[in-house]
């Protein structure tokens, strides 16, 4: 029996959508496999009722079929579906992590961002790896077809996640196919930033490279408040806020002393327009961990 801790992620940053994601402190789910001839899932925690325990339909599920490795496989949710904290992607990383060593398969961590990313097509109809990439490797990373880089950092963020839900397959539908050359540039010019920042440990660049005209601006039209969250957090000396992956939540990026205004400013702003939310403060923070292992 083995259990792996992996963390919620925050996918696309603004500027690096499908590419940039960075692992949070918390919240996380926690995966236990046992060997067994086929395999069966058990899932409890938050939003455990909206989250298949069928292995087809599960990303743990779909991981344990692409590493061969049948188990029973109990999922503990820390972190709930729908959320733009890389819900899914969190089961299927601590799937990968743990089944590759209960089965000794010897992959490396980038080989089972590859597996863990199957998974997520299974739910999102596309193998993006921008949330299990973190969820794995931990800290600040930048997915590519050929290969992807992880960079520790140390930024605060804060991640503020609304009792409301937006499913990714969904806000993957309103990404526009293209987009101004304008546009492009900028983008090339946040992205850019906000990996320098990231390189530097810079709230400020880090914030400013958030900034996106092309597909936040559809994905924030699905989150209800989502203007006035941003003001608030900014008002409160967020360096930069953006849609948290595909939303409802949103990341914002700070320095240390203000982390906590920031917090309380997203969460107070959500419940100004009727709705819960409660705020995670984090730091860039680390990947899969194996918690315990009875050999
Ligand atoms: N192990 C799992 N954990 C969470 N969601 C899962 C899991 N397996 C399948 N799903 C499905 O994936 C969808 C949630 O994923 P997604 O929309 O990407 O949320 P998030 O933005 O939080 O990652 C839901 O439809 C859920 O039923
Ligand atoms: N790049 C993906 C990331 C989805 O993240 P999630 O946390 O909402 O699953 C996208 O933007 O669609």
């Amino acid at each position: 029996m083995l259990t792996v801790r992996a963390p919620a992620t925050s996918a696309n940053l603004g500027s690096g959508f499908d590419v940039f994601g960075v692992a949070l402190d918390r919240p996380a789910d926690v995966v236990t496999v046992e060997r067994a001839d086929e395999t069966t899932i058990e899932v409890t925690g938050a939003g455990a009722q909206y989250i298949p325990e069928n292995p087809a339909k599960n990303t743990a599920g779909v991981v344990a079929r692409e590493l061969d490795a049948p188990a029973h496989i109990r999922i503990d949710k820390g972190v709930r579906p729908s959320s733009g904290l890389g819900s899914s992607a969190a089961s299927a990383a601590a799937a990968a992590v743990a089944l590759n060593a209960l089965y000794d398969r010897g992959n490396t961590n980038e080989e089972l961002v590859r597996v863990a990313a199957e998974g997520e097509a299974a739910v999102s109809g596309e193998a993006h790896a921008d949330n299990v990439a973190p969820s794995i490797l931990g800290g600040f990373t930048v997915v590519r077809d050929d290969g992807v880089l992880s960079i520790n950092a140390d930024v605060p963020l804060v991640a503020c996640l609304p009792e409301i839900a937006v499913s990714t397959r969904d806000a993957r539908g309103v990404v526009p196919r293209s987009a101004e050359m304008d546009d492009i540039v900028h983008t090339v010019g946040s992205a850019a930033t906000l990996t320098a920042g990231m390189q530097r440990d810079d709230p400020m660049l880090v914030g400013r490279g958030m900034d996106e005209r092309v597909v936040t601006p559809a994905r924030a039209a699905l989150i209800d408040g989502y203007d006035a969250v941003c003001e608030a957090a900014s008002e409160a000396g967020a360096t930069g806020v953006t849609v948290s992956g595909a939303g409802p939540a949103l990341i914002a990026a700070c320095y240390p002393e203000r982390q906590r205004a920031v917090a309380s400013a997203m969460v107070e702003a959500f419940e100004d327009d009727g709705i819960d939310a409660r705020a995670y403060r984090s730091t860039v923070g680390r990947g899969a961990e194996i918690i315990e292992n009875e050999g």
